[in-house]
C-alpha cells in the first residue's frame, strides 16, 4: 500500500519514462491553477495529489498489457484517470468522454499544452458518441456500476479490459449485479486506499447482458 507522497510518485516513475514524469509534473501545476475557476477535484486533495490523483490512476496500468485499440475513460472530469493514462503511455490511443463545457475545455488545453496527439477528446455525453471498439474502459467517479456497463457495452468486446475504481462501494456494487454479468467481474485492492476497490472483468459479449 502506498504510504504518503514521496512514495506515491516513486510509484509512478517507476510506471514511466522521466519525459511522462515530466508531462504530469505540468499537468499538476495546471490542475491547482484550473481548480480556483472550477472545482475539478476537492480542494483539500490537492495536498496529497500524487497519492489520491496520479498514482491513483496510474495503477490501473498495472492491470493491463499495452492494446492497438483505444482506451476509453468515461466521464473524465479533470482527467483522471485519462489523462494520467495518455501522459504516460503516448504510444497508447486514449478517448475521454466529458459532458461539462468548462471541462471539455479545459481537457483540451491539457491535450493542446502537454503535446498528446493521441489523445482524443469527445466533448458530448456518452449516450451520443459514436459506438467504436475500445481495448480499455476505464471509468473513475462516474456512476453507477449497473449504469456504467448499461451505457458502455456497446464499445467492448469480450476482449475489452474495464477498470472501474469505485472506492469503498466496490464489492456492494459488483454483489448487486445480476448474477451472470457478476460472475465475469472482481475486485482487486486499490494500492492507494486499504478502503477502496477497482472492479475489473470482462463482458462475455458486445450487449453485456
Ligand atoms: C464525479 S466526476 C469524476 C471525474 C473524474 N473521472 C475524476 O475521477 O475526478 C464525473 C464526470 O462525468 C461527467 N459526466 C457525467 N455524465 C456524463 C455523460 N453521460 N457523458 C459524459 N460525461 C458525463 C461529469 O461532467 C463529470 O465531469
Amino acid at each position: 500500500m502506498i504510504g504518503g507522497e514521496a512514495e506515491a510518485r516513486a510509484f509512478v516513475s517507476a510506471r514511466c519514462d522521466a519525459a511522462a514524469l515530466e508531462r504530469i509534473e505540468r499537468f499538476i501545476a495546471a490542475l491547482r491553477e484550473e481548480n480556483t475557476r472550477q472545482n475539478l477535484v476537492a480542494r483539500a486533495t490537492l495536498d496529497t495529489v500524487w497519492q489520491r490523483h496520479i498514482a491513483d490512476s496510474a495503477q490501473l496500468l498495472d492491470h493491463v498489457s499495452r492494446g492497438t485499440k483505444p482506451w476509453l475513460d468515461l466521464g473524465s472530469g479533470a482527467g483522471l484517470p485519462g489523462l494520467i493514462v495518455a501522459a504516460m503511455r503516448p504510444d497508447w490511443p486514449i478517448v475521454l468522454v466529458e459532458s461539462r463545457r468548462k471541462r471539455i475545455e479545459w481537457l483540451e488545453r491539457m491535450v493542446d499544452a502537454l503535446s498528446l496527439a493521441h489523445c482524443r477528446v469527445e466533448g458530448a455525453r456518452l449516450e451520443s458518441i459514436d459506438t467504436f471498439t475500445a481495448a480499455v474502459i476505464s471509468a473513475r467517479a462516474f456512476a453507477p456500476l449497473e449504469r456504467i456497463i448499461r451505457l458502455s457495452a456497446r464499445f467492448s468486446t469480450g476482449n475489452t479490459i474495464w477498470l472501474l475504481p469505485k472506492g469503498q462501494s466496490a464489492a456492494q456494487e459488483l454483489q448487486d449485479l445480476p448474477k451472470r454479468q457478476r460472475a465475469l467481474f472482481h475486485v482487486e485492492q486499490s494500492q492507494t486506499d486499504p478502503g477502496s476497490g477497482i472492479i475489473v472483468g470482462r463482458l462475455a459479449g458486445k450487449a453485456g447482458s
